[in-house]
């Protein structure tokens, strides 16, 4: 709350430039000497009234656009100063997940900065422009009054601003819904109005808690995840670029997409789901990393499927080019490499310019052949770690169990574990295997008794198939006897 006597010098201030102002206007006083009145006012007002006044208006430029220093400071006050306010109010923001509660019109909030007291009045004022506008416009006009003692004035501009910037920043992060993007295939950007990015509310309920995999790996996993969050000032002290590369492999069915997202809502980030395969140039690749903001992951799924990446690829490509070349008519160039989608142009992306700018992000590629990808995609440095999704273990299991049945411990968990240890089945298999039916009763028995038959039939299929192979290949090596 302002101080009472703070509040009564501004009070009589206002009346006395009130007064000036009317005596000026009806006892017709020269300009000059109003003018050495006000001026004389004001040196005895800042005397008994030291304090100065930042305002912060909602909307500015020419265009009206929201001030951001305005929608921090909501935030900042939301998140920092509503217990000390009497009257509150709550809007739901577009592209927010909670309500956002913040001190109401015309309300008073006092904080303190580095045991310096400074006073924030929200207040509206009504325009009075006189453009005739088709539609119906609000003309009130919120602003922030930030008042502090004159003596802190340097303190006020050089440090709090700033402070109120990042930490609004921050909580409107916090407070914001995280949204997953995909690319528009770049034939399709003129319809989506130009934009080379559409979203969805990202909503994925997995966690490090549900994914089923070693309890040491993930204990691994989120260390460098934590680091990686926490790193902003390392990073920069040791001039990398604040972001990190991880690959994820295995085989079908074994988590890696489910990683992502447990990944995602741990960190909070965003999630750009990148599909080369409607990329056709660098060019295009380079408008859509421009395009991705800070605390995102970026995900490349499959990339060993995606265009001109891997070793095999780049010489099929190579051969089909040759092809080409020759059609060429004489006169008649080859595209440079801006006008095609290559290996080094997504390297220069990982490498380049892109990853300075903003930080905080995150790439992921999955594979289910990493032995198909090309060593400069995949070295530390771009990749900085490589994460094996693999079969299901008991370990795994036993969070698949727990996540679908509810149970810690039962009586059929050895059996499985023997099972686990001699069939390689994914979790996907596992997870499906364990699902709760009606045909089962719900019950915890049957569904575990279902798994079994399920590893077991695998365990049977897989025998017969090496049984058929081994068959195979000694009537290959019989047949080239002969
Ligand atoms: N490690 C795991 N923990 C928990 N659930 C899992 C795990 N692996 C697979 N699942 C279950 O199987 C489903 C498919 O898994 P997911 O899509 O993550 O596999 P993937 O490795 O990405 O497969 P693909 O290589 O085919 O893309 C998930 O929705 C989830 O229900
Ligand atoms: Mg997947």
């Amino acid at each position: 709350m302002a101080e009472p006597w703070q509040t009564a010098t501004g009070v009589i201030g206002t009346i006395i430039v009130l007064l000036i102002t009317t005596m000026a206007r009806y006892h017709n006083i020269p300009f000059p000497i109003m003018d050495l009145l006000m001026t004389f006012f004001r040196k005895v007002l800042s005397i008994v009234y030291p304090y100065g006044q930042i305002t912060i208006n909602e909307y500015q430029g020419e265009h009206m656009q929201r001030d951001e220093l305005y929608t921090t400071s909501e935030a900042y006050l939301s998140s920092v100063c509503t217990s000390r306010a009497r009257k509150l109010k709550a809007e739901l923001g577009k592209g927010c997940d909670r309500p956002l509660v913040t001190i109401d019109d015309n309300e008073e909030v006092t904080d303190t900065f580095r045991g310096t007291k400074v006073w924030w009045y929200s207040r509206k004022r009504t325009s009075n422009t006189s453009v005739i506008s088709f539609y119906p416009r609000n003309e009130e006009r919120k602003y922030y009054c930030l008042t502090f003692h004159k003596r802190h004035r340097q303190l006020v501009e050089g440090e709090y601003l700033n402070h109120i910037l990042q930490e609004g920043r921050a909580a409107i992060l916090q407070n914001r819904q995280r949204k997953l993007f995909t690319n528009n295939p770049s034939s399709n950007w003129y319809n989506y109005r130009g934009s080379v990015w559409s979203h969805v509310k990202f909503e994925h309920p997995v966690t490090f808690d549900t994914l089923a995999m070693d309890p040491e790996k993930k204990a691994v996993i989120l260390d460098d995840l934590a680091t990686f969050r926490e790193g902003k000032e390392y990073y920069h002290r040791i001039g990398k670029a604040w972001k990190r590369g991880y690959l994820l492999y295995g085989p079908p069915g074994t988590g890696k997409s489910s990683m992502i997202s447990a990944i995602a809502n741990y960190l909070e980030y965003d999630v750009y789901d990148l599909e080369l395969t409607a990329i056709e140039t660098n060019t295009e690749l380079r408008k859509i990393f421009i395009e991705t903001t800070g605390k995102s992951i970026i995900v490349i799924e499959d990339i060993d499927c995606s265009l001109d990446l891997t070793n095999k690829r780049k010489e099929k490509k190579k051969e089909k080019d040759d092809e080409e070349k020759e059609k060429l008519l004489p006169g008649q160039e080859e595209k440079d490499d801006n006008s095609k989608l290559t290996l080094s142009g997504l390297l220069n992306f990982i490498d380049g310019l892109w990853s300075a700018c903003g930080g905080e992000r995150i790439l992921i590629f999955t594979t289910n052949h990493p032995e198909k990808l090309d060593e400069a995609l995949i070295r530390r440095g771009r990749m900085d770690m490589h994460i094996e999704m693999s079969y299901c273990t008991f370990e795994a299991f036993k969070v698949l169990a727990k996540n679908y049945l509810e149970v810690e411990q039962h009586e059929l968990f050895s059996s499985i574990r023997t099972l686990l240890g001699i069939v390689n089945i994914t979790p996907a298999d596992v997870a499906e295997g364990l699902l709760r039916k009606k045909s089962r009763n719900n019950d915890v028995r049957a569904c575990l008794e279902n798994l079994i038959r399920e590893i077991e039939a695998k365990a049977k299929k897989e025998a017969s198939e090496d049984a058929a192979k081994e068959k195979d290949k000694l009537k290959a090596g019989s047949s080239a006897q002969n």
